[in-house]
C-alpha cells in the first residue's frame, strides 16, 4: 500500500487529530494559520485552538494577487504562475509558523488549506446561465504537501458546487457541528471582506441552520482606502469617524437587488467593489463628497446590510445572541452600529471559546476532519447545503 495512504488511514482512525487550518481571505491581509486539536467528528467534534498566527503578506505578493483578483480580464500566464507561487508561499509560511511554535511537520496530521479566492461566479452573481455555478481558489495544495511533507486537503468549495451548492458560504458546516446550543438561538456573524452569518436555531427547534452572505463587510472600505490613501484599511474607523453619512449615497448603495434576495445567498467583491461605488456616485453627481463623508457612508452601508440581514433572520425569534468574528470586529464604528441596534445581544465570538480572528481557519480544519473521519449524514439538516464531505487530498510523496 502507498505509505501516504497508509498514513491517511491511520490518521482517520485516531481519536484526535492535529490539523493546521489555513485561511487567506478577500482582504488579502495575510495567511491565517490555526493549529487545531480536533477530537471526534460530527456533532461530537471537540476543537481546541492550540496556536494561531496571521503571517502578513509582502506588498509584492498582495499586488500580484490584486492583478487577477475578481477581474474579468486577466493575464492567463500570471494566473498560472501565481497558482503555484501562492502554494509554495503558503508552504513557506506554514514552515515558518511551525518553527516559531517549536513544532516539526511530522507533529501535524493534516493541513486544511482554503487557498485564495480569485473569482467567485455562482449564476446568481454572474446572471450567466450558460455556465454552471463556479468558484476559483488558487494556491495549489500539491505544492503545500510536497514542501511541508504533510497530507493536505484543499479546494473545499468545488465539492459543494458539484453537489448542488454555490460554493459559499461553508461556515454553516463547522458552526452547526461546534456551536449549536440547546437553548440559545445564535447568529454567528463574520465581518470579513464580505460579511456573512450562520443562523443556528436552538437545538430541537423546527427551524434549520443555514449560512448566508450579507454584503460588503470590509471590502469596499478597504478598496477605497487603498485607492485614495495607499492604506490597507480605515484603521479604527478613523477616517469614517471624521465624516458624515450622506443619506442620498447610502440609499443608492442600498438599492441593489442582491440585498433583497432571500437566504441563503452568496456574493463577492465581483459585485461589491469600487466600480459599484463609483457608479452610484456618478448616478447622482456626488463627486463633490469628501473622502471622509464617503468612508462614513461606506461604513454605515456595511453596517446596514448586516443589520437588515440579522433583522430578517430573527424576525420570528423571541431572543437571540449575535457573536461577531472576522476583522470587522475590530472596527469600532461598525460594532457601535450593531450594538446600538441590538442592545445586549452583540458579543465577541471569543465568548464561544475561539479567537474570533481564527474562526475561518478553524472552519477548514473542521471540514478536513469531517472528510477523513466524519459522516455526511451529520450535516444533512443544514438548509440548502449539500450533505457531503469536501476537499481534495494532496499526498506529499
Ligand atoms: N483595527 C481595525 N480597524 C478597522 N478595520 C479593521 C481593523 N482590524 C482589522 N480590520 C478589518 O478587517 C480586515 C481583515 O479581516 P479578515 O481577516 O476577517 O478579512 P478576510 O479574512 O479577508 O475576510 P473574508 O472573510 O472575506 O475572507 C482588514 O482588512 C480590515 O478591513
Ligand atoms: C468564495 C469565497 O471565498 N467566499 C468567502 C468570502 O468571505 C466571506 C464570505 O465571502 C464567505 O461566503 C466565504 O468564506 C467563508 C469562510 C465561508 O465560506 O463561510
Amino acid at each position: 500500500m502507498n505509505t501516504c495512504i497508509e498514513s491517511l488511514y491511520r490518521i482517520a482512525q485516531k481519536k484526535e487529530r492535529l490539523i493546521l487550518g489555513l485561511m487567506s481571505g478577500t482582504s488579502l491581509d495575510g495567511l491565517d494559520i490555526a493549529l487545531c486539536r480536533i477530537s471526534g467528528s460530527g456533532p461530537s467534534s471537540k476543537i481546541s485552538l492550540e496556536k494561531f498566527i496571521t503571517l502578513d503578506y509582502q506588498d509584492d505578493f498582495r499586488n500580484w494577487i490584486r492583478e487577477i483578483f475578481a477581474k474579468r480580464q486577466i493575464d492567463q500566464q500570471l494566473l498560472c504562475g501565481i497558482n503555484a507561487y501562492v502554494g509554495s508561499t503558503h508552504a513557506a509560511l506554514i514552515l515558518e509558523a511551525l518553527a516559531s511554535w517549536g513544532l516539526a511537520p511530522a507533529d501535524i496530521d493534516l493541513i486544511a488549506s482554503h487557498g485564495q479566492t480569485v473569482f467567485h461566479a455562482p449564476q446568481s452573481l454572474t446572471k450567466d446561465h450558460r455556465l454552471p455555478n463556479s468558484t476559483l481558489q488558487i494556491g495549489d495544495a500539491d505544492h503545500i504537501a510536497v514542501k511541508t511533507g504533510i497530507i493536505t486537503l484543499s479546494d473545499f468549495r468545488q465539492k459543494h458546487i458539484a453537489a448542488g451548492g454555490e460554493g459559499a458560504p461553508l461556515a454553516a458546516y463547522g458552526d452547526y457541528l461546534l456551536f449549536s446550543d440547546p437553548k440559545e438561538n445564535r447568529i454567528l456573524l463574520n465581518i470579513g471582506g464580505i460579511s456573512n452569518f450562520t443562523f443556528l436555531p436552538s437545538i430541537g427547534s423546527e427551524q434549520k441552520a443555514y449560512a448566508t452572505d450579507l454584503g460588503p463587510g470590509n471590502t469596499i472600505m478597504n478598496q477605497f482606502m487603498h485607492q485614495h490613501f495607499g492604506l490597507e484599511m480605515d484603521k479604527d474607523a478613523e477616517m469614517a469617524n471624521k465624516g458624515k453619512v450622506q443619506s442620498e449615497l447610502l440609499d443608492l448603495l442600498l438599492n441593489e437587488p442582491f440585498l433583497s434576495l432571500g437566504f441563503p445567498k452568496t456574493t463577492g467583491p465581483e459585485l461589491f467593489n469600487l466600480v459599484y461605488l463609483e457608479k452610484k456616485i456618478k448616478d447622482k453627481d456626488l463627486e463633490k463628497l469628501s473622502k471622509e463623508d464617503i468612508m462614513a457612508t461606506l461604513n454605515t452601508f456595511s453596517a446596514k446590510t448586516m443589520i437588515l440581514g440579522i433583522q430578517k433572520a430573527t424576525a420570528e425569534l423571541e431572543s437571540f445572541q449575535v457573536y461577531v468574528s472576522g476583522g470587522g470586529l475590530h472596527n469600532p464604528l461598525l460594532m457601535k452600529q450593531l450594538e446600538e441596534t441590538f442592545p445586549n445581544q452583540v458579543q465577541s465570538f471569543s465568548n464561544l471559546g475561539i479567537n474570533p480572528d481564527a474562526k475561518e481557519a478553524c472552519l477548514f480544519a473542521v471540514l478536513a476532519n469531517e472528510t477523513v473521519a466524519g459522516n455526511p449524514e451529520d450535516v444533512k439538516n443544514i438548509k440548502n447545503s449539500p450533505a457531503v464531505c469536501m476537499g481534495k487530498i494532496s499526498l506529499p510523496l
